[in-house]
This record gives structure tokens, C-alpha cells and sequence, in this order.
């Protein structure tokens, strides 16, 4: 698969795709990225990507035609149609599911905003798919896009390795992780849950289970009511939630 991003700082970009579990899926090829610089592709003597906004209003607008001559590039370069994805505060929230879906596709054209946003012409003429981090407010979107480069990497055949398989078919999918552990057994009076020293498989799953239920309960009943509605609440877990209420 191939992302092609749009985006003012391709600094930025390059040095996220050579550390850690991810670098097999970029080195490999298996994710493909590539930049392209609206600045590359302002024809004005000054080079111009922002401008005021039409209106008035504090901060700059990313201007339309750089971002067109950029985007038609990267298209040109791809070959093939493919999704335009523009990362912005107004977008839908980003979600498991559908980093799932991108990492299932041939990928998409990235667009990263910066200053107060694109000129909405762009987003009408171009734009499929508007997504956000979250509910906080960044510079710009090229930390988002990063983060569906790394979210979908890591769902790449072969980058996770066995803990890819345990996590897919662990029960745990869709609720907070539990506590883990490793060595040293003691520090100080900070033990180690003598279950998981047990070597009982059956009473360690079971003592995950229960820890995964108690922080999703605690942090994030949402994640509970949406286990339950779906089904994956088994009656051992809700006898272990009863208790814990
Ligand atoms: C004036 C209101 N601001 C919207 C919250 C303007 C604004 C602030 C920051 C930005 C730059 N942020 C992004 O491009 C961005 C892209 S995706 C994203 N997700 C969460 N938070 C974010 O700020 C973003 C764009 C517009």
C-alpha cells in the first residue's frame, strides 16, 4: 500500500518511518510514503502556500492552487484514483476500526493542514474522508497522519510478530490493556502479582481478564457498555463486574 502526504514540513515525515517495529513495514516497502511540498508547487514570485482570510479573522489560510498542483503530482505519480483523506480539528475522530479499514486498503492521499485550515474549495473539489486526533488543538496535521502511518504499519503482516495473533484473538480486544510485568520479581516493597508467577495459564488469563474489566470499568465504562452490546462479555465477566460494583 502507498500514502502519498501532502504536507509543508517533509522533515517532519522521514525521520517517524526509521525507529521501531514500524521500520520493516516502511523499509520493506510494504508501506509505501511519499511526500510532496505544496511549496514545490506555488508559481508566485514569493512562493506562496497562505494567505489572509477572505473576511478577516486572525491567522492564514493554506491557498488552493499550490495544494491542486501537489495533489495532481502525487495522483499522476500513483497512477490510480485514490481516497484524499484532509486531517482537521472538524474531522471524524480517528478509531481502531478505522485505522483497521485503512490497513486493509491500497492506501490514500494525506493531506496535513496547517495555520488555520485549507481554503474550502480544496476540501469540496477533493476531499472523501476528514479525520481528527481528538479533541485538543495542534499545529498542524502532520502529527495526525503520522499516526495513521504508525497505527496501520503495525497492522502490517509480519511487523508485530507473534504478539500480533495474541492480540487479535485475545478477548481483551476492545477493552483497556491490563498491567504487565517483568523483571526484577522484587523492587523494594513493588511486587509482582504472584499470580503471574504462578505459571497457572488458566488463573493468568483469568486474573488479565479481571484486571482488563476493572480499568475498563474504572476509566472507561463506555468500553464496557460497548463489549456488552456486542456480545463479548462472558457471564464469568459480569459476575466479576457485579462484584466489582
Ligand atoms: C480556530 C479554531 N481552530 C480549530 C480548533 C483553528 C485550528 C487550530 C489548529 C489547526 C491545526 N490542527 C490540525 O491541522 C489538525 C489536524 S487533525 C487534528 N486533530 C486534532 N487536533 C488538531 O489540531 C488537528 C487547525 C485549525
Amino acid at each position: 500500500m502507498r500514502f502519498d502526504l501532502l504536507t509543508l514540513f517533509p522533515e517532519l515525515i522521514a525521520p517517524h518511518l526509521v525507529h521501531g517495529i514500524n521500520r520493516r513495514a516502511f523499509a520493506s516497502g510494504q508501506v509505501d510514503v511519499r511526500c510532496w511540498n505544496p511549496r514545490d508547487y506555488a508559481e508566485d514570485n514569493y512562493r506562496r502556500v497562505d494567505d489572509r482570510p477572505f473576511g478577516g479573522g486572525p491567522g492564514m489560510v493554506m491557498l488552493v492552487e499550490p495544494l491542486e498542483r501537489a495533489l495532481r503530482a502525487a495522483q499522476a505519480d500513483r497512477g490510480a484514483p485514490a481516497p484524499v483523506v484532509h486531517f482537521s480539528p472538524a474531522g471524524q475522530r480517528m478509531t481502531q476500526a478505522e485505522v483497521r479499514e485503512w490497513a486493509a486498503s491500497d492506501g490514500a492521499i494525506l493531506v496535513c493542514g496547517r495555520y488555520e485550515g485549507i481554503d474550502q474549495r480544496f476540501i469540496d473539489r477533493h476531499v472523501t474522508h476528514e479525520i481528527s486526533l481528538g479533541d485538543f488543538v495542534l499545529s498542524g496535521g502532520e502529527l495526525p497522519a503520522l499516526a495513521l502511518l504508525d497505527a496501520v504499519a503495525r497492522l502490517q503482516p509480519g511487523v508485530l510478530g507473534d504478539a500480533a495473533s495474541h492480540q487479535q484473538d485475545s478477548f481483551s480486544a476492545g477493552l483497556l490493556d491490563c498491567p504487565h510485568y517483568s523483571r526484577p520479581e522484587r523492587l523494594g516493597d513493588a511486587a509482582v502479582p504472584d499470580v503471574l508467577l504462578s505459571g497457572h495459564h488458566a488463573h493468568i488469563e483469568r486474573w488479565r481478564r479481571e484486571q482488563s474489566l476493572r480499568l475498563s470499568a474504572e476509566r472507561r465504562p463506555d468500553l464496557i457498555e460497548a463489549a456488552r452490546a456486542a456480545g463479548l462479555l462472558s457471564r464469568q465477566d459480569e459476575a466479576y463486574l457485579g462484584r466489582l460494583l
